[in-house]
């Protein structure tokens, strides 16, 4: 019977802490119920810059040691709301965390990309000159918005820091008419490696297309160099909203549409070498391959079933006659030789002559770089060779991230290469990071509200954007990301960080 005392000892012991955490608990949630329960503001009171608010309550909560340093559990998560939540609604609740709902000064000026002059609609309706006028609406654009066409009030919304806003009221209309407006032409884009088609709408609205070249379970093969890589009309379509849910807003506006080929494409094309590589296959379907310096042959056809082919259409940046884009050569891009190694992959000290080096040397270039080096090691992708930025912001401007269109390959493995930029420079936004581990929250997960934001999207009926394993992996590549700035913590300490939240509150000055 001498068993039992301690057993009892042991078990007051447990009762007692027990008490003492149910306590604990129900303090913290006393404590933490207001801010769970701000409200996220009508879209008015939203700015449209990507820097944080001085003081927003969230953001001071998550930055208390116990989320800076990783110790987060899914019972802190769960103490405003523990109840499993639909994911549209977690996608919601993100999106209103005061860490994406961020007030400040409204957008000067000279930080916004364009504005509109007199006489602007003479200028814009000559612009796009057509072979066949009649397909085109009058135009009749002013200043006031209500008279502009949704892709004009997306150009007119980019600004020095980001493409569009936090709830953005134009996104919707601007979706909408990439997915349903009438195609009254389709040209081949010059430029690129493989076959991708500008086309036009009615209201002088332009989207770049890439129609669909594997199936969503396919993988890319494992004996394919990077740059062989088929570009995905899928990943075009994934990235635009994995960009959205990390808070950067870089990516601009891409939907799935099902196109129909003929009608489409090949009726309305004046593009006489892409109408030449129209054919039938045997089975009765119409396809086409273009002309283009990868995969466009016969053997790498594009072709409806029978004539509905899945694409991407992502809303064509300002012409380039009207804001010029300057392309910067990424300092990790890759060798294109199948031999050579690149200078950072051999050279242990290689960020420090990267940070030496204009325009890595000051501001917030270093950090946007690791922005999408986060975003590129969360969706696989290893073509990042360049990236641009409009020449009228200069150095201090967010980087567009285009091209995304070899994402999304592989779900089975992670490629720890296109990390060594954040390995090796060990530097990171605040912001994001803040923003990372509130996606790895079972209220934010990161492969949830992709899975609920990809649900918004028109193919998604067709069939899912993303398989469940590439989800899965977002997740698992997130802890990895994590564990890395982790890592580099204990390496260097505070100096990891790139405060952009509290630089924010002592100079008021653009986070970025
Ligand atoms: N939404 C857009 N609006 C305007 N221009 C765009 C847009 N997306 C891409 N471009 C331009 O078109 C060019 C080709 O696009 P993209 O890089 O997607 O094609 P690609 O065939 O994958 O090219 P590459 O083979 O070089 O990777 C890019 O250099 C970019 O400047
Ligand atoms: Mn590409």
């Amino acid at each position: 019977m001498m068993w039992r005392t301690p057993r009892c000892r042991s078990r007051t012991i447990c009762l007692s802490l027990a008490s003492v955490t149910i306590f604990l608990h129900l303090l913290l949630a006393f404590v933490s119920l207001p801010v769970y329960q701000q409200p996220c503001g009508p879209p008015g009171t939203l700015t449209d810059r990507a820097h944080l608010d001085p003081a927003p309550v969230g953001i001071r909560v998550l930055a208390e040691p116990a989320v800076l340093e990783g110790r987060v559990s899914d019972d802190v998560s769960a103490l405003g709301d523990d109840r499993a939540e639909a994911e549209e609604s977690k996608l919601e609740a993100l999106f209103a965390h005061p860490l994406y709902n961020v007030a400040g000064a409204p957008v000067p000026e000279e930080d916004r990309l364009m504005k509109v002059k007199a006489k602007a609609s003479e200028r814009s309706s000559n612009m796009w000159v057509s072979a066949s006028q009649e397909a085109y609406e009058d135009v009749r654009w002013n200043g006031s918005r209500s008279s502009q066409p949704p892709w004009l009030r997306f150009h007119l919304g980019i600004s020095r820091w980001q493409l569009y806003p936090h709830r953005d009221p134009d996104m919707e209309p601007l979706v909408q008419q990439l997915a349903t407006h009438r195609i009254v032409s389709a040209v081949q884009k010059s430029g690129g490696t493989q076959l991708k088609l500008v086309m036009s709408f009615p209201n002088y609205g332009r989207a770049m297309m890439k129609p669909m070249k594997q199936e969503r379970d396919e993988e890319t093969n494992y004996n394919l160099y990077y740059f062989s890589d088929f570009e995905r009309h899928n990943a075009e379509i994934a990235a635009f909203h994995l960009d959205r849910v990390l808070g950067f807003r870089r990516i601009p506006p891409v939907v799935g549409r099902l196109v129909d080929v003929v009608q489409e494409i090949k009726d309305v094309t004046t593009d006489r070498k892409l109408a030449q590589t129209f054919f039938s296959s045997p089975v009765g379907n119409v396809c086409f391959y273009g002309k283009c310096s990868y995969y466009c042959s016969t053997e790498h056809a594009v072709c409806g079933r029978p004539r509905s082919l899945e694409a991407s259409l992502a809303v064509m940046l300002p012409d380039l006659s009207l804001e010029a884009r300057r392309t910067w050569r990424s300092p990790w891009r890759r060798s294109y030789s199948r031999s050579k190694l690149a200078a950072w992959e051999s050279e242990p000290d290689y960020c420090s002559t990267v940070t030496k080096t204009p325009p890595y040397d000051r501001g917030t270039r270093l950090v946007d770089f690791m922005d999408l080096v986060v975003l590129d090691f969360l969706m696989g992708n290893m073509d990042r060779h360049h990236y641009e930025t409009f020449e009228k912001f200069g150095t201090d401007t967010f980087l567009i991230h285009l091209d995304n269109g070899r994402a999304f390959g592989r779900h089975s493995k992670d490629e720890p290469s296109i990390l060594a930029p954040l390995e090796q420079c060990c530097r990171i936004r605040r912001s994001t990071w803040l923003r990372l581990q509130l996606l790895t929250l079972s209220r934010y997960r990161l492969s949830d509200v992709m899975r609920a934001s990809l649900s918004r999207d028109p193919l998604h009926t067709v069939a899912p954007l993303l398989t469940e394993p590439h989800l899965a992996a977002l997740d698992r590549r997130l802890k990895t990301v994590l564990k890395t700035v982790s890592q580099c913590r204990r390496r260097r300490g505070d100096e990891v960080i790139y405060d952009d939240v509290s630089k924010l509150k002592d100079t008021g000055s653009p986070a970025g």
